[in-house]
């Protein structure tokens, strides 16, 4: 059986008296969009920045695929793939969409950030910049400055820069934040397509989107998993519609 792409098992965390992150075990499968689901304040964010080591934990272990990371730091986590869209892409303004994308890639196949060295006799980057930007549906914009880019595109071109990198695990915290309406079905429509090519944990409010793209969805409520499932598990799970999408919702 394949190794899980990422596994947590009994984190923990605590600022102060609270525990922040109590006891959380969970496993992202290869190919999976795992969503992260709970009420405001209960420990999401705290978990991504425990995944990604911006955060050292206070108990449990974080592996990525059969590699133990726990007290890793970050840049560790990245070298083995597991990335957070914004954290790893800086998007440089005055750059156009295509050279940000490329970037990204470079960086990610160890060519220095060389930009003075003419990006177009780079095949292989350019290649893989062209199927990034198709993926993402940022071709219209390839030759905007990034500066240039409406709010939506540009979360748009951050997840396209951390997809160039070749992710083994990537962590959206929100990416829909913000955005106007006809912009998060825009994203919505990305994370569809992105589906099954990539493994992905998505933070999101929206329960709409979370609910219509997730594989499966972990509850967290005060710190702790309090369930695991498909959407429809989710939906109809007695302890998460009481403690977090109240009985009466049709979520
Ligand atoms: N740096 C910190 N110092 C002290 N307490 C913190 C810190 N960061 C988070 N907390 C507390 O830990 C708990 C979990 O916060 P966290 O931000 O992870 O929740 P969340 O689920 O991401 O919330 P939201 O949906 O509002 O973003 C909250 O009670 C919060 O007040």
């Amino acid at each position: 059986m394949t190794a899980p792409s990422l596994t947590v098992d009994g984190l923990v965390r605590y600022f102060g008296g609270l525990k922040a992150t109590d006891e959380v075990t969970l496993q992202v499968r290869p190919g999976e969009l795992h969503a992260i689901i709970g009420p405001n304040g209960a420990g999401k964010t705290t978990l991504i920045n425990l995944l990604t080591g911006e955060l050292a934990s206070d108990g449990g272990r974080i592996l990525i695929g059969d590699v133990d990371v726990t007290g890793q730091p970050i840049q560790q986590r990245v070298q083995l793939g597991l990335l957070r869209s914004y954290q790893i892409t800086s998007v440089f303004d005055s750059f156009t969409v295509r050279e940000n994308i490329c970037l990204a890639a470079r960086r990610k196949r160890g060519v220095r950030m060389a930009v003075w060295k003419p990006l177009v006799r780079d095949s292989e980057t350019m290649e893989v910049v062209r199927r990034i930007m198709a993926e993402c549906q940022l071709q219209h914009v390839a030759d905007e400055a990034a500066a240039n880019l409406a709010y939506g595109q540009r979360r748009q071109l951050e997840i396209a820069m951390a997809l160039a990198a070749d992710p083994r695990l990537l962590l959206l915290d929100e990416p829909m934040a913000g955005m106007s309406a006809a912009e998060g079905a825009a994203a919505i429509e990305l994370l569809r397509s992105l589906k099954g090519q990539y493994t992905i944990v998505l933070v999101e409010h929206d329960m709409n989107a979370v609910f219509s793209l997730a594989d499966r969805i972990s509850v967290l409520v005060y710190g702790k998993v309090i369930a695991t499932g498909t959407a429809d598990e989710i939906r109809n799970h007695p302890d998460v519609r009481k403690a977090y999408l109240g009985d009466d919702e049709d979520a």
